[in-house]
């Protein structure tokens, strides 16, 4: 039977981590500030948001900008505070501190602006798919001929032809996803609010609102995308923000946040497998190849993923 071996870096040597508490301890105490360049054009300004629920922190000091054609990666545990995050934005539910801006105005004044996908689905059974496009669209200013357009288009680009003219409670649960996606972006906004916009969807819904996402990205629109799948943030190019017990930790493109995680090297030897968690990766092989006892048969160096980093937030965020 192979034995394993977790093993630690040598002390003070090659910037190496035992595994988890190393990777924690690395990950709040980055501060990266915003991504942000000098002449981004900001659609979103969030300072310093508290909320209180009872004794629940649900915000505390929640701040988060975001540039036009940003698709922001918001993730963090269940608790972390996104969903109240995004329904203040939202105008669903008011900070009891803080300061939120949407293209320099008051949230309450740029509704219009703004496209929210709940993360449970929020629509009327006995309508249709088209009578909810046409009711959000007309709600929210669109007339006939450009209200046509942007059904025709979401309806090709999130598969909702064949069922346009079903009614939304006999749909199944991934229609009836693609419908809610829809409705938050029937009027174009130019910022997007998804909240786990697939979650429960199959791959071929997923991938349709993935790809009407990065289209509505690539046109200059804003998004905020939550998800706990985060092979998503990748293809859709976002940058993260790392949310944690109601504040943003951690913010930056994932090449630059996982530069503060440590890879993984593993080496297999006789009946014997070594691992070590480094941020000198190469330093750690010649740590574990010197430390062999009988012939190499395997080498793994894996670099940090998103994943990694997700797994980094050790500590629930149930409150
Ligand atoms: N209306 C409410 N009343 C009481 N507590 C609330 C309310 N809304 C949110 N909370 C609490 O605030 C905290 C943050 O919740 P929130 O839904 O924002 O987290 P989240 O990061 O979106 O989690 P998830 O990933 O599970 O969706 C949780 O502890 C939650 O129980």
């Amino acid at each position: 039977m192979n034995e394993l071996v977790e093993a630690a870096a040598p002390p003070g040597a090659n910037g190496g981590v035992p595994s988890d508490q190393g990777t924690h301890a690395t990950l709040t105490a980055m501060d990266y500030g915003d991504p942000r360049e000098s002449g981004d054009d900001i659609v979103l300004a969030a300072v310093d948001l508290r909320k209180r629920y009872g004794d629940v922190q649900a915000l505390d000091g929640f701040c988060l900008t975001v540039a036009a054609g940003e698709v922001v990666g918001l993730v963090g545990h269940n608790g972390a505070g996104k969903t109240t995050f995004l329904e203040m934005v939202a105008s669903l539910i008011r900070p009891d501190s803080g300061r939120i801006t949407i293209d320099g105005a008051d949230p309450m004044q740029s509704r219009g602006l703004v496209g929210i996908c709940p993360q449970h689905i929020a629509l009327y059974p006995s309508a249709t798919v088209r009578e909810h496009l046409q009711l959000f669209g007309g709600v929210n200013g669109l007339r006939r001929r450009a209200l046509r357009r942007e059904i025709d288009e979401l309806a090709v680009g999130l598969r909702l032809t064949e069922i346009m003219a079903r009614r939304v409670g006999v749909l199944s649960g991934g229609q009836q996803r693609r419908t809610q996606a829809a409705v938050a972006l029937i009027h174009r906004p130019r910022l997007m609010l998804l909240d786990e916009p697939t979650a429960g969807a199959d791959p071929e819904t997923r991938q349709a609102v993935l790809d009407v996402v990065k289209g509505r990205a690539a046109e200059g629109g804003s998004v905020i995308y939550t998800t706990h799948y985060l092979p998503e943030l990748t293809e859709l190019q976002a940058t993260i923000a790392v949310a944690r017990r109601g504040r943003v930790i951690a913010r930056g493109t994932g090449a630059k946040l996982l530069e503060q995680l440590p890879g993984q090297v593993r080496v297999r030897f006789g009946n014997d497998e070594v691992r070590m968690s480094a941020m000198d990766t190469t330093g750690a092989l010649v740590t574990l190849l010197s430390s062999a006892t009988a012939a190499v048969t395997e080498i793994e160096i894996r670099k940090p993923s998103l994943d990694d980093l997700y797994r980094s937030l050790a500590v629930s965020d149930d409150r």
